[in-house]
């Protein structure tokens, strides 16, 4: 672990995180990936990843529910349908209002509750990975997890009692860092680290093993 001046919480969640997913409406979302994945193929692929991203998520025994933050029908229904709770986006908001958003509609319900964000594009996420991550998280007030870049980030926590003060966007690891946050540095949790914003992100995802959803939108697009 990295900077500790936020101090050691020294405990463990006993009962268990509520984690916060944010997705952006379909036909806006993944932008970046437009050259790798043309037309229809980008907003399949985007619903692909976060429902593979919620359901090892769901399998994670460490979580105890998910709150999905979205304005889009599609994503809201699949990802119900999955087991996450649909809260609707801030309207013109962007990311870390929907992010705050959801932690505020996490805690309306348990004030107590640990609560995480956790980005929609990690189509290779393995719930051991992420139970590791949040096993770690769960030892200080606020945690984070940088992207695989080391330049933004993918996980951000926060305990009990504890605001998330989510600052996600671009460079986010450096941001999350100077709010206070504990860098979580732990080795083999790459899928937990691997998010998909470009052609090249998603050739490393898939070279990880990326879940059914993404395999077989993107086999079937490529066959
Ligand atoms: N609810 C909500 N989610 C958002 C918003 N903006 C981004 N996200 C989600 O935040 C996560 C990280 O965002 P990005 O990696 O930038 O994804 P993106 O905005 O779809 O990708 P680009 O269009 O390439 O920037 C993804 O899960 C997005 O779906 C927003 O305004 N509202
Ligand atoms: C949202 C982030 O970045 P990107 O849009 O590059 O995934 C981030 O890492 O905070």
């Amino acid at each position: 672990m990295r900077n500790s001046a936020a101090g050691d919480a020294g405990d463990h969640v006993a009962d268990g995180w509520s984690l916060v997913v944010p997705v952006k409406p379909l036909e806006r979302a993944k932008s970046r990936l437009a050259p790798a994945a043309a037309g229809g193929l980008r907003p399949r692929l985007a619903l692909a990843f976060a429902e593979d991203t919620v359901a090892a998520v769901l399998a994670c025994a460490a979580v105890r529910d998910v709150v999905v933050v979205t304005d889009d029908r599609a994503a809201a229904g699949a990802l119900a349908a999955l087991g996450a709770r649909i809260v609707p986006d801030v309207p013109g908001g962007g990311l870390n209002a929907a992010l705050a958003h959801g932690a505020r509609a996490v805690r309306a319900v348990r004030p107590a509750a640990a609560v995480a964000a956790l980005n929609a594009d990690l189509p290779a996420l393995r719930s051991a990975e992420l139970a590791r991550v949040l096993d770690a998280a769960g030892k200080f007030p606020r945690a984070f997890l940088a992207d695989a870049a080391e330049i933004g980030t993918t996980f951000l926590s926060a305990g009990p009692g504890t605001e998330l003060e989510p600052a996600f966007g671009g460079a986010s690891r450096r941001r999350h860092l100077s709010t206070g946050a504990v860098e979580i540095r732990l080795a083999g949790v790459d899928s937990v680290r691997r998010d998909v914003d470009t052609g090249e992100d998603l050739a490393a995802a898939l070279a990880l093993g990326v879940g059914p959803r993404t395999a077989a939108r993107w086999v079937g697009a490529a066959g």
